[in-house]
């Protein structure tokens, strides 16, 4: 397998915090992926996000992409680094210049990397990008930040990025500020440039419900160590380690008939935790005594998921660092879409 992009053992740290730690991730090259990271705020999203797009650098580790390590990249390399590793963040208003419409922010990528010969094809590739978006260009073009919706916004920032035909969208909670009619839209549009265009998609979320609904595979963050990760199925719809059972009890169930938090987590007290320990053990439900001093394994529970916790001495340890050595390959035959995606509360029957 080729990696197209790769974190070897990532640790990023700020003055003495650790907010990501041991991290090894690959994306293949020669499949298109669905991968979301989820967890609590201050679980170290945003930051394993910032060091995918290489805007800040590991304390250590290296991050890796087509073969080569980020800080030894020529101009050009990193050029194409830049061009294929696209973001959408959260708010786009802050993308925007308030004093330019928003043509600006679609022609401007396309001339700094040279990829329209003509302003006819320029016109006609914003054309194609916008529509992949659900946007009329008659609409949007001509008209200022503040004259669009946050939904258009969104819209206009993913379009932007498709525009740079990237290979990976890293997307740190793209409709978090968008109305939530339009969430299942944008969420749907990104799955759709997934299969059309093959572009991998990495996205960074709160909300467990669309994780599953759209990505294949999910990693769940706490303080910054990774505590379950493999196929959405697995890990969202049967959760193994008590925090993502912590995390998917508390999605709020849209039948009213069904109690809410019925795996019934109830937290163990706050301590004082050793970094050794399990970062989890302080809030742990489960804790036992050898959580607290030393760090636990990264059990394989099958084929497609580890835990990493005590809780399953017996299960073979996780032979690769990689945590993508679990995960399922993107699969064909899933061509539902988010209205077809079954809840997961319901799927695991709780
Ligand atoms: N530049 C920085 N300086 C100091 N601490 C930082 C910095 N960036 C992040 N942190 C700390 O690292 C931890 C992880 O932050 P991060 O933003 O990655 O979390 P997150 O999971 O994205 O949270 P949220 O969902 O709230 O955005 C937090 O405790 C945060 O305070």
């Amino acid at each position: 397998m080729t990696a197209l992009i790769e974190l070897r053992g990532v640790r990023k740290t700020f003055g003495g915090f650790t907010a990501l730690d041991d991290f090894s991730l690959s994306l293949r090259e020669d499949t298109a992926s669905m991968t979301a990271v989820a967890g609590e705020s201050g679980s170290g999203k945003t930051t394993l996000a910032r060091i995918l797009l290489g805007f800040i650098q590991p304390s250590a580790g290296q991050v890796i992409y087509r073969g080569r390590d980020l800080t030894q990249m020529t101009r050009s390399e990193k050029q194409l680094f830049r061009r294929e590793v696209q973001p959408v963040f959260q708010d786009p208003f802050d993308v925007f210049n308030p004093f330019y419409r928003v043509d600006h922010v679609l022609e401007t990528p396309l001339r700094r990397y040279k990829l329209a010969s003509s302003r006819r094809e320029e016109a006609a590739m914003i054309e194609d990008a916008l529509s992949r978006v659900g946007l009329r260009a008659a609409d949007t073009l001509g008209r200022y930040p503040h004259e669009l919706s946050g939904g258009q916004r969104q819209r206009v920032m993913v379009a932007r990025a498709v525009l740079l035909r990237p290979r990976i969208i890293v997307a740190d909670e793209p409709v978090s500020m968008v109305d939530a009619s339009l969430r299942a839209t944008i969420l749907d549009e990104l799955r759709t440039l997934n299969r059309d265009l093959g572009i991998s998609i990495i996205y960074i979320t709160h909300d467990l419900t669309t994780a599953f609904q759209i990505c294949d595979n999910i990693l769940v963050l706490y303080k910054g160590d990774v505590t379950e990760a493999g196929s959405v199925e697995n890990v969202i719809g049967d959760p193994q380690h008590p925090y993502t059972q912590l995390l998917v009890s508390s999605i709020p169930l849209p039948d009213l008939s069904q109690k809410w938090g019925a795996l019934d987590i109830t937290l163990a007290e706050a301590t004082d935790f050793t970094s050794r320990g399990c970062n989890f053990a302080p809030r742990c439900p489960k804790v036992m005594d050898v959580c607290r001093t030393k760090a636990p394994p990264r059990a394989m529970l099958d084929a497609d998921r580890f835990a990493r916790c005590f809780l399953f001495g017996e299960a073979p340890v996780l032979p690769a660092p990689d945590i993508a050595s679990v995960f399922r390959p993107p699969d064909a035959v899933r061509a539902s879409t988010i209205e077809t995606r079954p809840s997961p509360r319901r799927e695991q029957g709780s």
